[in-house]
């Protein structure tokens, strides 16, 4: 699927109305695109001249700024550079190729192609181009970058690369001068313009040296040899000023000017360990992990002190590496390491700690009794994984699901873990971002632009994470890898960065969280504005496992970049986990069209038996009633007294009862009854206990409990009940209501239930008592 992605500049618009508008004008764009697209294919190429070239690209240079975020150059862009640039033309520019595979075909199998002999709208298998940057990096969208090129002949060209492409290169962006390899080129159409280069996979751009053999003689530099000793130095220079990048790259250099005997000597060692510190600082954890190991075994065999400190050095940085890839038992084992040399090491100490916190965390689960709660949103918590009550396993008609593999009590975790990939909300959006994959009837907004680039950026740095990546479920039109290794290739690992697009799209969490927000606050429906469209996103591998049911036994929340599982009630063993995808619309129709938008129709008994029920139609019309109603609250409150309101509500919810016959809905929600009766329950509060207990009671009953109350005690039978925060709140409203009948013992018992349904569904406690307040003293 291809997908388009556009930045619009905030204005006076909702959110909501910017997105119908750009979706709208993208809609049309990809129609005319696909037209074009047609037209060209396999045509020759125009070729335009120098000056044409840095023309087209004018209006999008950017300044020189380093970019940890592209989106705010783009909003620089727009402001500082060029005020009267169209962001139509922008968001027209953006919409991505077609999906294709990435070369597997490596440098030296591949022959050379001229930019004079590219067709348009064509991928030139077997061949590859050697281009030199004519420009450096000019915006084009918010995912891409854009510059001028040539080849050995003089000839021009502009080329679209994603950022994921380059942020290896030591720049960041693309210099003027860069030389590099485009492997099987695609020339590609590009909305009302005439074809661009266009490098979506990572792997299909390969940055080269100026002394690179395969550079033209004219584009070499023969500068004098260094060796193996000045690459080093170099690259301690460059860690030393901070460059990691061009570190790691001298080191590599360092290492491949050695003779194989060289490269396992002490020099060798010295050259891995100190890599092992340049790709810790590149968060690549993989690389420094087994450098600081060769790093460690090429230490000089004496009990020296100069020795002792390297193989210090070589531990903390296998123990960093290992920790930060949550392979607890190795960063263990090299801490001990360090400790086993230096027994009162502060530091070995402190990390070897830390790492059997995280090991207990494993075999335990975290406490998140203790946990920070709302605080922690947007930070990463350093916490691990709790993973080992369920596994996936195939199921009968749902793909993978989750299983739990021990019987699991209600409110109990299920499963806790720390995301694959997570890009918080931005603290300050400025701009909107809007994914659409053109064939699809859903549009994705928010962080997921960004999203893409985590996920992809991370498996670049980090290969071994690539099967946890891979297994996930990618849409119809990806079928399971029968490999799910990502392979090396050129030195580069080769990801097909439009599977990934899927995999986010079906398998990613995303959420938003106002700062204010305490109560609920981790709750994964907590969304405070259905106008928030820059909420946090992120990939839990183990939990994309899960699949939907509108009667989940499990609810999920947020703390940092942690999801939480809870139990909604008690879980077989080898019984199926399910959660729910979007919040439980009353209406059959509406929630159907939202899961449709993943693929599927539910199949739990609720929504069998809102499919066969033949007053479902009916409900539909009284409950589209009922908002128009709620919509039109404050003018009624102004002109009709509360209890004629109150009589409408009654009146409304008793047609609504009929629509709900016991041979369908016999101990199952009635959804469409909670929004009036949790009305009518404050609006009897004062007045008149009883009314209020029973509208109390009917919302908790609407969503599928029965509540048996004694004269002390309380519990809830039936299986399919969902747990809710209206549930909570009236739980503590019939609390308060029985308070009248001076029943504490049942007001205690009562609060108790609340307090743990709430921390079902907010992961821990924090911010109950800010809602409900504290327990009065009986
Ligand atoms: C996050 S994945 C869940 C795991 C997935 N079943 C797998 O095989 O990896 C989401 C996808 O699972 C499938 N799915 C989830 N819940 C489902 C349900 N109740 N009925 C049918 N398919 C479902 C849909 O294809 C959906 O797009």
């Amino acid at each position: 699927m291809a997908q388009s992605a556009a930045t619009v500049a905030p204005d006076t618009l909702t959110s909501a109305q910017k997105i119908d508008m750009v979706q709208a004008e993208l809609e049309v764009a990809k129609l005319r695109l696909r037209q074009q697209a047609r037209e060209r294919r396999g045509l020759e190429r125009v070729a335009p001249s120098r000056a044409a070239v840095l023309q087209r690209l004018a209006p999008k240079v950017i300044r020189q700024a380093p970019r940890p975020s592209l989106v705010r150059t783009f909003d620089q862009a727009l402001e500082l550079d060029s005020p009267s640039l169209d962001h139509r033309r922008i968001a027209w520019n953006m919409i991505l190729s077609e999906p294709h595979t990435p070369s597997t075909s490596s440098v030296a199998s591949l022959s050379k192609i001229m930019l004079r002999d590219l067709l348009m709208e064509n991928h030139h298998y077997g061949t590859m181009l050697l281009l030199r940057a004519i420009s450096s990096s000019a915006i084009h969208s918010s995912m891409q970058t854009c510059i001028a090129v040539e080849d050995e002949n003089g000839d021009h060209e502009l080329l679209t690369i994603h950022d994921f492409a380059v942020t290896s290169h030591s720049s960041q962006m693309i210099q003027q001068g860069s030389l590099f390899v485009i492997k099987e080129p695609f020339f590609r159409t590009v909305l009302d313009e005439a074809c661009v280069l266009c490098v979506d996979h990572p792997s299909d751009i390969l940055f080269l040296d100026t002394d690179n053999p395969v550079l033209p003689r004219a584009w070499r530099t023969s500068g004098i040899e260094r060796s193996a000793v000045q690459w080093k130095h170099a690259g301690n220079l460059a860690l030393r000023s901070q460059d990691p990048i061009e570190a790691e790259r001298c080191y590599n250099r360092a290492l491949a000017a050695m003779t194989a005997s060289q490269a396992d000597d002490i020099l060798g060692g010295m050259i891995h360990r100190n890599r092992a510190q340049a790709r810790i600082s590149l968060e690549h954890w993989d690389g420094a992990y087994s450098d600081a190991m060769t790093g460690m075994r090429l230490v000089p065999q004496e009990e020296d002190g100069v020795a002792n400190l390297q193989k210090m050095r070589a531990f903390y940085r296998a123990g960093r590496a290992a920790y930060e890839l949550g392979v607890y038992d190795r960063a263990h084992s090299a801490y001990t390491s360090v400790t086993g040399i230096a027994p009162n090491d502060v530091d070995g100490l402190r990390e070897l700690k830390r790492t059997e916190a995280r090991m207990a965390e494993q075999a335990t689960g975290v406490n998140f009794w203790a946990a920070t709660g709302p605080a922690a949103h947007g930070t990463r918590v350093d916490h691990a994984d709790f993973l080992r009550r369920t596994e996936a396993r195939r199921t009968q008609t749902h793909g993978r699901g989750l299983f739990a593999i021990e019987s699991i009590a209600c409110g109990d975790i299920i499963l806790s873990e720390k995301a694959l990939a997570f890009v918080p909300s931005p603290a300050t959006p400025k701009s909107f971002h809007l994914v659409i994959p053109p064939s699809a009837t859903r549009g994705t907004f928010g962080t997921q632009g960004n999203m893409w680039t985590a996920v992809i950026q991370k498996v670049l740095a980090n290969p071994s994470i690539g099967p946890r990546l891979l297994s996930l479920y990618a849409g119809p039109n990806y079928p399971p890898l029968e490999s799910l290794d990502i392979p090396m290739l050129d030195g580069r690992p080769v990801i097909d960065i439009f599977r990934v697009e899927n995999i986010i799209e079906y398998n990613s969490f995303g959420y938003a969280h106002d700062a204010d927000l305490t109560s609920f606050g981790n709750a994964a429906l907590a969304t405070p504005s259905a106008d928030s469209m820059d909420g946090s996103m992120g990939l839990w591998s183990h939990a994309s496992a899960i699949n939907h049911s509108c009667l989940y036994n499990a609810e999920h929340s947020f703390i940092g970049d942690m999801i939480i599982f809870r139990a909604t009630r008690d879980i077989a063993k080898d019984e199926e986990i399910t959660t729910l995808y979007k919040e439980v619309n009353a209406d059959y129709e509406i929630r159907d069209a939202a899961l449709r938008t993943w693929g599927f129709s539910c199949d739990c008994k609720l929504c069998e038996a809102d499919r066969h029920c033949p007053a479902t139609t009916q409900r539909k019309h009284l409950l589209q009633q009922v908002r128009e109603v709620l919509g039109r609250l404050p003018i009624l409150n102004a002109t009709l007294e509360p209890r004629a309101i109150i009589m409408m509500f009654e009146d409304l919810l008793a047609q609504i009862e009929k629509t709900y016959p016991g041979e369908f809905y016999h101990g199952l929600p009635r959804l469409g009854l909670i929004t009036l009766n949790r009305y009518c329950a404050y609006a009897y509060a004062r007045s008149d206990t009883d009314k209020a207990l029973g509208h109390a009671l009917a919302v908790i009953a609407a969503h599928g409990y029965t509540l048996d109350m004694t004269e002390d005690d309380a519990e809830f039978t039936g299986n399919n009940g969902m747990s809710a925060p209206q549930v909570v709140d009236q739980l503590i409203n019939v609390g308060r209501l029985m308070e009248r009948k001076d029943r504490a013992a049942l007001v205690r018992r009562l609060r108790e239930m609340a307090l743990e349904m709430y921390i079902v569904i907010n992961g821990e406690p924090s911010g109950f008592e800010a809602r409900y307040g504290r327990a009065r003293e009986q």
